[in-house]
């Protein structure tokens, strides 16, 4: 299987602890041998040609305490090493499909769920652990196990040996049947649990909404039936499994039917020691049930097997956005933006920007206006690379952006969007988001800049105050002006502003205005305003339609113009000079 050369090789790291997992497995298979051996001699010397003195009597004792002893040691360094090398293991893969995750472009989490993501993150991932911690140790201890002690079969009555190999072609054929119809079940298994995280995820998230729009039952009935269809899929998986087990097990008991029919015939003969017959009893006890323990490992391999084949899923996911190997670092930017003839469209069929061409100066501010879902935004998603467009190119300082490495392109914007994402922290430390190293004073700085100051300060323990998940214990508009000062504190070249202000009143608004206003100069400011007074101090503006640039040009030129921009000041009551408003 490919997945099981690709998994050892990904665990190349714990190879070495692996390794000492194994020895420790190999010891206890094979000290498993010392007993039948021990007790097949016993025998030997009590029968009728045997002599059993005190001195061999107390040799029997020491070696199987030895033994025992040493099987203990044994054990608990496979135990214990294995769960070591698997739990050492699987937080590395975890880490990897987060690491592959946070490279992919936004269009891969377009048609996912968190919850299903997640899923696969956490449940996936910990089917590794049992193959490295269970699976893997049972399949070299059986394997082991049951070599060795067929070897002792043969050496000990090789015509008996062979009668009970018969039952083994039996456990091979149910096995395989097992692999084939219910190995799948157990895929689907996981899948569902993945739909059913999705769905949980996605409701605790929206709450809120579910409680305003009292939705509660209708969801609860959506739950009943992801809940309905897991336990389902479980029972049916593991009624498969349990019509499998008893299965095995009965054909391999054949085996100890076999040597008590023929053994008991032999030995009642004469053609066989009585001896004989009881070490063949013991080793047969330890010959099926390794085999029986192998053929169950195929559910367990199966089930990793599904869970491997989800986490792979996502390691293979190809970004639509990539970086070239001769991508060039971005250090030294002035801030001019040019997008040069760009088209851009989601789905292939619904066009969404269609032939888009400005260029916007170093340190300009650059407004974009246009009706709901003309695709404002994605022209900002398209200038961080969250996209590529279909054709025409975006240059940053001339430098098409695809030739420049994602970090560096970042590292010259900041973003404050509509719908501010704060994480789960204090003030400060979402403030320093992206500038972890911000001293208090900077912090301090960009918060009166964002006129965020004075709330903060009012705040029980002002920065460090804790704004809970997403930042549910601040109001929008608080959380819109963190957003800012946590843009204004990168200070980076560019700075977009998509509706970033929708949220404060109109007081506070010309307040965030006016600390905008002064970094204009310093650096390239783009913003989105469905409110037009908050545009119309920019140097430029863009208006789009249908996906298309319409009309361009200053606020007056756009008024004289008499076209949408006009129609659009004219609803929301503006009228021509930009610095009364
Ligand atoms: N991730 C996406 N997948 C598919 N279609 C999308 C996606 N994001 C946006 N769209 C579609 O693209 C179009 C442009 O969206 P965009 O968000 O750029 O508009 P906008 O002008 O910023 O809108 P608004 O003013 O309402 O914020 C819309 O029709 C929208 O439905």
């Amino acid at each position: 299987m490919g997945f099981t050369r690709r998994l050892i090789l990904m665990a190349r790291k714990h190879w070495g602890t692996l390794l000492i997992a194994i020895m420790g497995i190999i010891g206890t298979s094979l000290l498993n041998l010392v007993t039948p051996e021990i007790v097949r001699r016993l025998t030997a010397s009590l029968g009728s040609g045997g002599q059993l003195t005190d001195q061999l009597l107390l040799t029997y004792v020491i070696v199987l305490t030895a033994a025992y002893l040493l099987r203990a040691i044994c054990r608990f360094i496979s135990m214990a090493i294995s769960h070591v090398a698997a739990w050492r293991f699987v937080p590395d893969l975890t880490l990897t499909v987060y690491d592959k995750l946070q490279s992919l472009s936004l269009k891969y989490f377009q048609d996912k769920q968190t919850g299903e993501l997640m899923s696969r993150m956490v449940n996936d991932t910990r089917q590794i652990e049992l193959l490295v911690a269970h699976a893997l140790p049972d399949l070299i201890s059986n394997s082991l196990v049951v070599l060795s002690v067929a070897v002792m079969l043969f050496v000990i009555n090789g015509k008996l040996a062979l009668l009970t190999l018969i039952p083994v072609p039996f456990v091979v054929f149910v096995s395989t049947l097992f692999s084939k119809k219910v190995a799948p079940l157990f895929r689907i298994n996981q899948q569902v649990l993945g739909e059913l995280n999705g769905v949980l995820q996605d409701n605790l998230s929206g709450m809120r909404e579910i409680q305003t729009f009292a939705q509660e039952q209708t969801e609860h009935e959506k739950m009943v039936k992801h809940c309905e269809r897991y336990s389902k899929v479980n029972i049916h998986a593991n009624y498969a499994a349990a019509l499998y087990h008893p299965g095995v097990e009965f054909v391999t008991s054949l085996g100890t039917v076999i040597v008590v029919g023929f053994g008991g015939y032999m030995a009642s003969r004469g053609t066989m020691e009585v001896a004989d017959v009881v070490g063949f009893v013991m080793y047969l006890s330890l010959f099926y049930q390794p085999l029986a323990v192998l053929a169950r490992l195929v559910e367990d391999v199966q089930t990793t097997y599904a869970g491997a084949v989800r986490v792979f899923d996502i390691l293979d996911a190809q970004s639509d956005v990539t970086e070239g190997a001769d991508a060039q670092e971005l250090t030294q930017c002035e801030g001019r933006i040019t997008f040069d003839h760009v088209s851009f469209c989601y789905e292939e069929t619904e066009p969404v920007l269609q032939d888009i061409s400005f260029e916007v100066q170093p340190g300009k501010m650059f407004a974009i206006v246009g009706p709901t879902g003309v695709g404002k935004t994605t022209i900002l998603s398209l200038l961080e690379r969250f996209y590529d467009p279909q054709s025409g190119r975006i240059l940053l300082d001339g430098q098409d952006i695809r030739h420049l490495t994602l970090h560096s392109l970042r590292n010259q914007i900041s973003m404050v969007l509509q719908d501010t994402f704060l994480f789960n922290g204090t003030i400060a430390e979402n403030i320093a988001y992206g500038m972890p190293n911000a001293s208090r004073d900077d912090i301090v700085e960009a918060a009166t800049s964002a006129n965020a100051l004075s709330f903060i300060l009012s705040m029980p323990a002002g920065f460090d105050t804790l704004v809970g998940e997403r930042g549910v214990r601040l109001s929008g508009g608080q959380k819109q002006r963190i957003a800012i000062a946590r843009a204004i504190l990168r200070r980076t070249p560019i700075l977009i502003l998509d509706e970033a202000t929708s949220a404060v009143d109109t007081e506070t608004e010309s307040e965030i205005q006016a600390a905008i206003d002064q970094l204009a100069g310093s650096r390239t400011i783009l913003v989105i305003a469905h409110r037009l007074s908050t545009v119309m101090r920019a140097d430029e503006i863009l208006v789009l339609e249908d996906g298309r640039a319409v009309q361009r040009g200053t606020h007056e030129e756009l008024l004289r113009q008499n076209g949408l921009y006009a129609k659009l000041c004219h609803i929301q009551q503006i009228g021509g000079d930009p610095q009364k408003s």
